[in-house]
């Protein structure tokens, strides 16, 4: 039977990698996106054909968005058994300086966006009695990030609280829920985020002494996702080079 897996974020950087290494296993993929032309450019160059994906508009701090992207994915395909938590915001503000306003900005897109992914997609999931639903943390979310990214830090947090609450939830409907942790991934937000002469440092400090790989988290969603990957759940899968372990 094919597997259906639906990755929000899925424009650039890890979550266009995600939906690629899926595509490359067999999945046939919806890649969302707050921006629709954005996830159509991806999807287009992932599956030219367009036979195996959808792109759709998704905007992970609007419930709406998420059941008409499910109810879309299953006008096309029919079921949906994998979804990806990936789209994030982050803001650069020292945490003195951050108000309200912006702080929910951030929390609504990343801790809000994960929560209502994993209610929406979780009670179809479990309706069907089968699911597996994959959430982005962060390594900040473990370490507290850096100090003008807390609302990023705290959202990340929470999500690894979230995926052990939505895990004991849905453990008994054949769905589970996991999280991933990357470290600094060689990907376009770290290098906007990092000036040229401040990478180095970076990867000096990395005790692998080395950026991580896109593809490898692709890989490890791939492998969450699997049926036989039934034994994990409520876990954080860390992917950081050695900058944080338990
Ligand atoms: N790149 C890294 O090193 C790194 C490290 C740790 C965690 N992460 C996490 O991995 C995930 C992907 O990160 P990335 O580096 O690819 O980021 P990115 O900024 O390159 O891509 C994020 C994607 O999410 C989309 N997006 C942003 N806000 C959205 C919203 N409200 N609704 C829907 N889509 C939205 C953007 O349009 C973009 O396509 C995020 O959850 C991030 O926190 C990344
Ligand atoms: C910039 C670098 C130190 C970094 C980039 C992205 C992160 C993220 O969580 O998205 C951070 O974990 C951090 O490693």
């Amino acid at each position: 039977m094919t597997q259906i897996a639906l990755v929000t974020g899925a424009a650039q950087g890890l979550g266009r990698a995600i939906a690629g290494r899926l595509l490359e296993a067999g999945y046939t993929v919806a890649l969302t996106d707050r921006s629709a032309e954005a996830a159509e450019a991806a999807a287009r160059e992932l599956d030219p054909s367009g036979e195996r994906t959808l792109a759709l508009e998704l905007d992970v701090a609007r419930k709406a968005d998420f059941e008409s992207a499910l109810a879309a994915v299953l006008a096309r395909w029919g079921a949906l058994h994998v979804a990806v938590n990936n789209a994030a915001m982050t803001l650069t503000t020292p945490v003195m300086q951050i108000s309200p306003e912006e702080f929910d900005r951030v929390v609504s897109t990343n801790q809000r966006g994960t929560f209502v992914g994993c209610q929406v997609f979780g009670a179809h999931m479990a309706t069907a009695g089968y699911g597996r639903i994959i959430n982005m943390a962060s390594l900040a979310g473990q370490n507290g990030g850096t100090a003008t990214g807390a609302h990023y830090a705290a959202s990340k947090g929470a999500i690894v609280t979230l995926t052990k609450i939505f895990a004991k939830e849905l453990a008994g409907a054949g769905v589970t829920v996991n999280a991933i942790a990357p470290g600094p991934i060689e990907s376009p937000a770290v290098r906007a985020a990092v000036p040229p002469e401040r990478l180095e440092g970076l990867i000096a400090s990395i005790p692998v002494k080395r950026l991580g790989d896109a593809g490898f988290i692709g890989d490890l969603v791939v492998q969450l996702a699997r049926p036989e990957a039934y034994f994990t759940t409520g876990a954080t899968w860390d992917v950081n080079g050695g900058l944080f372990m338990r």
